[in-house]
């Protein structure tokens, strides 16, 4: 047994644990199949494990509830920046992840809520329609890549559902099918008006979330290329809202939004 201290964060409800590299050990995916578990565990979407690089940059690496890992995440990336403004005082980092650079710059405090801008990379967009087994007719919508792999779609349903399924049915289904390789997360987006969008959130690695970074921007650049949606605008999440702005498709896709230490600690291992 060993003890390792950990801080707890979220942003919008997406719930982060953060824990220093060097606690690691190796033990990345038995550290978050065991203290992601909402019920034997702390209880988080994932973990974001953090290294502290000689050139000044930190790298993270996300493992999701279930130990797979992923690219990166918004959400975690912000709580993270959270974390080292409150802790180190720090107000723009550069952090290192698999899907690339992403740079967070603090705009304010607002209680305790660290309000954060993080330039999330160029997204690129592939309209698909997809078939997947056990699902009855074609689905309409766009593979996203914002550093991680998204499938977006528009179901005309008032409560997210589709295809005569929950939005949870049809999400559970499309992440793991065979057509993406990696697994993808799946977001099912409805447009308010010309600049708000409102999404639900079936993520690889631990299923339904209130809320999404990376799945904010992966929804928000399918409103935008598909829907004529405006280039600044609000998404909606079931944990909230967060802010995009696109100026162009060369362009970084810009995110804003809140992220909350909720404690810290330690724990045996
Ligand atoms: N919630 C995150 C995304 C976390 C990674 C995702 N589960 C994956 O496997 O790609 C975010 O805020 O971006």
């Amino acid at each position: 047994m060993r003890t390792i201290p950990f801080v707890k964060a979220h942003a919008r409800g997406n719930d982060f644990l953060v824990i220093d590299e060097v606690h690691a050990k190796g033990q990345h995916v038995a550290l978050a199949q065991k203290l992601c578990s909402r019920n034997t565990g702390i209880g988080a979407d994932g973990i974001e494990f953090f290294e502290r690089r000689d050139d000044g940059t930190i790298f993270l690496r996300l493992i999701n509830a279930d130990g797979s890992e992923a690219e990166l995440s918004g959400n975690g990336t912000r709580c993270v920046a959270a974390w080292l403004a409150q802790s180190e005082g720090l107000g723009h980092i550069t952090f290192g992840t698999h899907g690339g650079d992403r740079v967070c710059k603090l705009i304010e405090r607002k209680g305790d809520e660290w309000w954060i801008e993080s330039a999330m990379g160029v997204p690129r967009v592939m309209p698909r329609t997809i078939e997947i087994e056990g699902v009855d007719g074609p689905i309409e919508g766009a593979m996203i890549n914002v550093g991680n792999p998204h499938f977006v779609l528009f179901p005309q349903n008032e409560d997210f559902s589709s295809h005569g399924m929950t939005w949870q049915q049809l999400g559970s289904k499309i992440a793991v099918d065979p057509l993406f390789r990696f697994g993808t997360n799946v977001e099912f987006v409805r447009v308010l008006g010309p600049d708000t969008i409102e999404f639900r959130i079936f993520e690889r690695g631990c299923g339904p979330t209130t809320s999404s970074g990376t799945g904010t921007c992966a929804s928000s650049t399918a409103a935008i290329s598909l829907k004529g949606v405006e280039r600044s605008l609000t998404a909606i999440a079931q944990g909230g809202p967060q802010t995009v702005v696109w100026p162009d498709n060369a362009a970084q896709m810009m995110l804003t939004g809140p992220a909350e230490i909720i404690c810290q600690g330690t724990v045996e291992f």
